[in-house]
């Protein structure tokens, strides 16, 4: 017997070049100084119902999100990158349940002074 998966179409609701200050690094003027992080985050879900209800409660408020990326950076003070990327994907995953997929960059201006910038690019689904 052939079963047909029942699939939306997957949309992305985006946070592009959220601007947030952390203590973050290994070197010892990272551990006395926060420097800048800017955050680039993909969320995918089908946004077909909220685009039939008009109601926020149906999609990802990016206004929310945005808030609560800023609290955990700014409270923050992990050695590396890799450290908080992981915990702000498994924070939107966890607490906004309609996310299937987050794709988050974060870039780290002040890091290396020969660059314009460097960072990390990590992908995360919901696991079911
Ligand atoms: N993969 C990573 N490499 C490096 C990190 C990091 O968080 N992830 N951090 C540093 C230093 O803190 C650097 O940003 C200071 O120049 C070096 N490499």
């Amino acid at each position: 017997m052939s079963h047909t998966p029942s699939t939306q179409p997957m949309d992305t609701v985006f946070i592009e070049g959220l601007k947030t200050q952390a203590i973050i690094g290994i070197y010892d003027w990272e551990r006395e100084n926060r420097q800048p992080l800017i955050f680039d985050i993909d969320m995918d879900l089908p946004i077909a119902q909220a685009a039939k209800s008009d109601d926020i409660n149906d999609t990802v408020d990016y206004k929310q999100v945005s808030d609560e990326v800023i609290a955990i950076v700014e409270q923050s003070r992990h050695e590396l990158l890799e450290t908080l990327c992981e915990e702000i994907c498994q924070h939107i995953l966890k607490n906004h349940l309609a996310v299937q997929m987050v794709r988050l960059k974060v870039s780290k201006p002040q890091a290396v002074a020969e660059t314009d910038t460097v960072g990390l690019k990590i992908t995360r689904h919901r696991v079911l």
